[in-house]
């Protein structure tokens, strides 16, 4: 709270006329007969003063006899802004007479005490007219009487007045736990303001977003193959492959089971590619409903059917012009569909639906698949034309199981990912765990394992993470889909007794696996007898 510390009257021959508390001060009077001073201080009105390492505020209301300085001391915010703000009156003046800052003051009993002239304006009110008077009798819809009544605050509420809506807010103003009255002013001058306002932060957000995935295919682009984790034979096998294949123009079909990283493996050869500059197309040819298919993959015209864009749209042929289309699960696509795709490879032209002229398209075909495009074909489920055209060149992608030393990086590689992604420390694996989670057969591949890793950083107790973090939910090593039997047999060494025996072994392995451990079932499934199945997992009966 300020208090008053002083008054001095000083007359226009500056003379001091009349002098109280500091305003005795002979510091302070010979500031109040320094003309320059005085002038600085006319000007200003409030002018900060410093004595004996105390600050306080001088106002001077000019008087036909001289001027009038009244001395108050500074702690309170208002004069302090007031004092240090050459032009804060004129801020204030502003603040009342702006016409976006219409503002309506009520006192506690909700009369209206002020009406900035641009509102009184408004409602046709000569300046003053409605002061004094209930608010709700001069303001249509207003709610300052309930916010004078509850002391809360209502920011961002429309208001309609004389026909046109107004969003508004209603501030009680509140000294010493007692409510002095309140404040409304209009914050935009309707709802469509405040829709343009929101148009325009949706688009600078698209626009943050757009950003950030550009810097993060810029990231990519330095960091094409470190993206691929795994040190493993068949990783550096795979990563040189990328290197040699990237720079050629020539169709490439990625195969591999689910999880394997196929996806990775596209943006590796499209970063480390010379269309690297331009755009990477991806298309989940499984997921494409066949109503959309064509204007997806083709675009259309303007005008081309109901409800299509006024201005017609791109495919993702034309979307990428100069760079890579990523077919991603082409063993799922539709045979209809395999036609028209076929017809783009040979001719490398589109025509977009409604439009009656063929366009040239420049792209570098990438696809993947994880199933068997051959048991497909002698199904005729995919055509063996189109098999030609999109497998010039083959890359494998090694399934986890074949790979099991890359399983240490990447487990590190994804708990620091999560635990960034969180915020958290990164917690430790433990020598156990790693060796438990080397021993599982992985049917999901890195995917599997990326879960796996995620769940056992919710539940890694005191930072470490032990074999029990990843059992807790049951044993791993006994449960998920069902492993395909893909692992080349071991032929070196040993007799064929010998060769047959530890196959045998294996099958009943992994079907105890399949089975979740449940004999009865295994045994029926590989069609022997318990007896013969214990033998074979080297338990007694
Ligand atoms: N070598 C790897 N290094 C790091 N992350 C990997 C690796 N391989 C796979 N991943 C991660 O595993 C997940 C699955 O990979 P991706 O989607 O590329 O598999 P995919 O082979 O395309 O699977 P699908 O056939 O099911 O589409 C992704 O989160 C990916 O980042």
């Amino acid at each position: 709270m300020s208090s008053l510390k002083g008054i001095l009257i000083v007359g226009h021959d500056r003379k001091v006329l009349h002098a109280d508390g500091l305003g005795s001060d002979g510091r302070v009077q010979a500031l109040a007969t320094d003309t320059s001073w005085m002038e600085e201080a006319r000007t200003r009105r409030l002018q900060p003063l410093t004595l004996d390492h105390k600050s306080y505020s001088v106002l001077v209301l000019p008087f036909a006899k001289g001027d009038i300085l009244l001395l108050t001391d500074i702690r309170e915010p208002v004069l302090e802004f007031l004092s240090s703000v050459d032009f804060a009156y004129d801020i204030v003046e502003k603040l009342l007479t702006d016409p976006f800052d219409a503002m309506t003051v009520v006192d506690a009993n909700a009369r209206l005490v002020y009406i900035s002239p641009v509102h009184e304006a408004f409602f046709g009110l000569k300046h003053g007219e409605g002061n004094g008077r209930p608010v709700r009798q001069v303001i249509e819809n207003t709610r300052l009487d309930t916010v004078v009544s509850t002391g809360r605050s209502e920011v961002g509420h429309i208001q309609r007045m004389k026909g046109v809506e107004r969003v508004v807010s209603r501030v009680p103003i509140v000294r010493d736990d007692k409510i002095l009255g309140a404040v409304g002013r209009v914050m935009f001058k309707g709802p469509e303001q405040l829709m343009a306002l929101s148009e325009r932060i949706a688009a600078l957000e698209s626009e943050v977003e757009f950003r950030r995935r550009e810097v993060a295919a810029l990231r990519r682009r330095t960091y094409g193959l470190d993206d691929l984790i795994g040190e493993s034979e068949p990783m550096k096998r795979l990563k040189n492959e990328i290197v040699k294949i990237a720079p050629l123009e020539i169709p490439v079909l990625i195969r591999g089971e689910s999880g394997t990283g196929k996806e990775l493996v596209a943006h590796a050869l499209h970063l480390l590619s010379p269309r690297r500059d331009n755009a990477m197309v991806m298309v989940n040819a499984a997921a494409l409903p066949a109503t959309l298919v064509e204007s997806e993959l083709f675009g259309y015209e303007a005008g081309a059917f109901t409800g299509a864009d006024r201005k017609g749209r791109k495919g993702r042929f034309e979307q990428a012009a100069n760079g890579t289309i990523f077919l991603d699960e082409i063993g799922d696509m539709p045979l209809d569909v395999q036609v028209k795709l076929l017809r783009v490879l040979q001719d490398r032209v589109v025509e977009r639906i409604g439009g009656d002229r063929p366009r040239h398209v420049d792209f570098r075909l990438v696809t993947a698949t994880n199933r068997d495009l051959q048991v497909l074909i002698s199904e005729e489920k995919f055509r063996l034309d189109l098999y030609y055209r999109i497998s010039p060149l083959v890359i494998e992608v090694p399934p986890l199981r074949n790979r099991i030393e890359d399983i240490r990086h990447l487990v590190g590689h994804f708990l620091d990912d999560v635990s960034q992604l969180h915020g958290r420390p990164t917690p430790r694996i433990s020598a156990g765990a790693l060796a438990y989670l080397m021993e599982l057969p992985w049917p999901g591949n890195v995917r599997q394992l990326r879960h796996e890793v995620e769940r056992a950083f919710v539940f890694a107790d005191d930072g470490i993470i032990t074999p029990e973090t990843f059992i807790r939910h049951g044993d791993l090593r006994f449960a998920g889909p069902s492993v395909a039997l893909k692992k080349p047999l071991s032929l070196e060494g040993g007799r064929l007794k010998d060769i047959v025996e530890r196959t045998e072994i294996e099958v009943v392995r992994e079907a105890m696996q399949r089975y979740g451990g449940n004999k009865k079932r295994v045994a029926e499934e590989l069609g022997i007898s318990r007896s013969y199945l214990y033998k074979l997992l080297g338990e007694p009966e």
